[in-house]
């Protein structure tokens, strides 16, 4: 009774939120660029208590931007940073994909100005990573905001194009707009029209709930009669060309609706350049990677995988020469991350589908007197050939050294059903799941000390990922449940890793209690974990890297 009181309470001061933060402005100032995220009070009031007032404005204003710059890690397996810088900045000569300057440059805070790396990317578009080690890490320059003159004259607003919140938040980073992210169009827009594109974000509902608002297929006037108007104030991305009639956007059922072509903010499209060569992904996420400090023929998990960006940069980082065992608990996410290793012609990864909430293995009475053995290594081939889900990603890599390293061992129970398996496998060659779209196994799980090391990139609050432009949804109790549910996968991560073994915990969030708690909690819990110091100091990830000494 007492929780459904307090839910009621909570509701009702976020609704009240809502309607006092919904800024009203002149027609004209409405058409830019300036989001204010709106927070539950409750989880405003915990941040502010964390970060200090101007501390966290300064964050929450950042999360609605995207970085002004793309990260791109090179596949060292395929090429160099030169090479590639050499062949991206061809493509920038011929499509000129860094966007050319349409609109002034805003005079809103960019958190790049005057850094080293902004200072270096005036010298040219494209500029390697200083820190050492990350040599294979570019940076291509974007820009941003820029002001952008939608053409608003009163009584004649711009034609407009209205687009989901995440189809926004797409378009920021560089995206352009498909026709599933349209919601609603001024009326008779016609192929090549120039159009204002706009964000539709969650708004409270009356009951308490939030939702877009916005019925798909509305036809907008530009007027303050239209549906959400005031509450669109200052969310225009940049305006665009329709590729198609407003009749044709909602009949089509994909392909490109507006070429956004004068963007708030410019950052290059990757899209289709230099497939399995290049992988576009954030510097914290490949700082992770390499503060797990991966070396070659080790035997490394990283627990929850998918898409698997930070597993293809392991393996990278182990010249694709070890074990790693990539754990996802969804079936088409696992298939993402085998699509992407074949992309990257990794052949280390090994995926299996797996609730790491259940990723023990539990020694039973017969594997105890099967398994008498001191060497690691065999017995992981073991567990492999003893499991029914024999066949990952690249099993067949190993399975001949399997069954010669079982006989040679005397002692270890290889049964002739295994032999033969591993035999057929042999004589079949690959196996189907070196291929796009290759079978998904299930894993019975991992025994106990299987790993060296073990990446633990948690399910998260995400409140680290931008841009965002909608927060309502984040409340104290989702936040705590992030918590404790980081915290029961880390026991897990506690147990696979071997003694003497590293773990690397990492988010993407900016919430302490998924962050610093957690590593509270992994200290106090295991008096055998200790903080281990990262590859380089000079990085500053959301990561945090434990040796077991137990
Ligand atoms: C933050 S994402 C991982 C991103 C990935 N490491 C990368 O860099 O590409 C978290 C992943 O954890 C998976 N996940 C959530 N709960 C899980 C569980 N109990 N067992 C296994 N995977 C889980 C989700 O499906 C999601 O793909």
């Amino acid at each position: 009774m007492k929780k459904a009181r307090d839910l009621h309470l909570l509701l009702k001061t976020i609704r009240r939120s809502s309607t006092t933060t919904t800024p009203k402005m002149d027609p004209s100032d409405r058409y830019c660029f300036s989001p204010i995220l709106r927070w539950n009070p409750e989880v405003e009031n915990y941040f502010i208590k964390a970060y200090g007032a101007d501390h966290f404005s300064i964050i929450s204003k950042a999360l609605t931007r995207p970085s002004s710059y793309s990260c791109v890690r090179v596949n060292t397996l395929k090429s160099t940073s030169d090479a590639v810088i050499e062949k991206l900045l061809e493509i920038i000569k011929e499509k000129g994909f860094d966007g050319d300057c349409h609109g002034k440059e805003g005079s809103g805070p960019n958190e790049n100005v005057g850094s080293p790396l902004e200072e270096s990317l005036k010298n040219g578009p494209i500029v390697k990573c200083q820190i050492p080690g990350l040599e294979y890490v570019l940076f291509v320059k974007g820009s941003g905001p820029h002001m952008i003159d939608y053409g608003y004259v009163p009584g004649a607003p711009p034609k407009e194009v209205i687009v989901s919140r995440k189809c926004a938040e797409a378009v920021l980073r560089g995206a352009q707009v498909f026709v599933p992210g349209v919601m609603a169009c001024s009326a008779h827009v016609e192929k090549g029209d120039t159009v204002a594109v706009s964000a539709a974000t969650e708004q409270c509902n009356p009951n308490g709930g939030w939702a877009i608002g916005i019925t798909r297929g509305t036809v907008l006037q530009g007027l303050q009669t239209d549906p959400y108007y005031f509450e669109r104030n200052g969310l225009y991305i940049g305006q665009g060309t329709a590729t198609m009639s407003r009749a044709g956007l909602f009949r089509a059922s994909k392909g490109i609706a507006v070429d956004m072509n004068n963007r708030v903010f410019r950052l290059p499209s990757f899209y289709d350049v230099l497939e399995g060569e290049i992988f576009l992904q954030n510097l914290p996420s490949i700082v992770t990677a390499h503060a797990l400090d991966p070396q070659k023929g080790e035997r490394i998990l990283d627990m929850c995988a998918a898409p698997g960006g930070k597993t293809t940069a392991i393996a990278i980082l182990m010249k694709d020469e070890g074990e790693l065992v990539a754990l996802d608990r969804s079936h088409n996410k696992v298939q993402d991350i085998q699509k992407l290793a074949a992309e990257m012609s990794l052949t280390c990864i090994t995926t299996y589908k797996l609730d790491v909430l259940k990723a023990i293995r539990q020694r039973n009475e017969a594997d105890d007197i099967n398994t008498n053995q001191s060497s690691n290594s065999l017995r992981f081939h073991e567990e492999k050939a003893s499991s029914s889900t024999a066949e990952g990603f690249n099993l067949d890599k190993t399975c001949e050294d399997n069954v010669s390293n079982a006989i040679e061992n005397g002692g270890t129970y290889v049964s002739k059903a295994d032999i033969r398996k591993a035999k057929r496998r042999m004589r079949n060659g690959p196996g189907r799941n070196q291929c796009i779209g290759g079978r998904v196994e299930n894993s019975k799980g991992f025994y106990p000390d299987s790993f060296d090391r073990v990446l633990l990139d948690a399910p998260c609050s995400a409140l680290g990922l931008r841009p965002r432009l909608f927060v309502g949804e984040v409340t104290i109790d989702s936040l705590k449940k992030h918590a404790t549910y980081q915290r029961r996968m880390f026991d897990q991560a506690v147990k696979l890793v071997r003694p003497g073994g590293v773990i690397v915990y990492s988010t993407c969030t900016i919430n302490p209690g998924e962050n610093e708690a957690l590593v509270r909690y992994a200290l106090d819990t295991y008096k055998f974990l200790s903080l281990a110091s990262q590859v380089s100091s000079s990085f500053l990830p959301l990561t945090t890297n434990f040796t077991s000494q137990a």
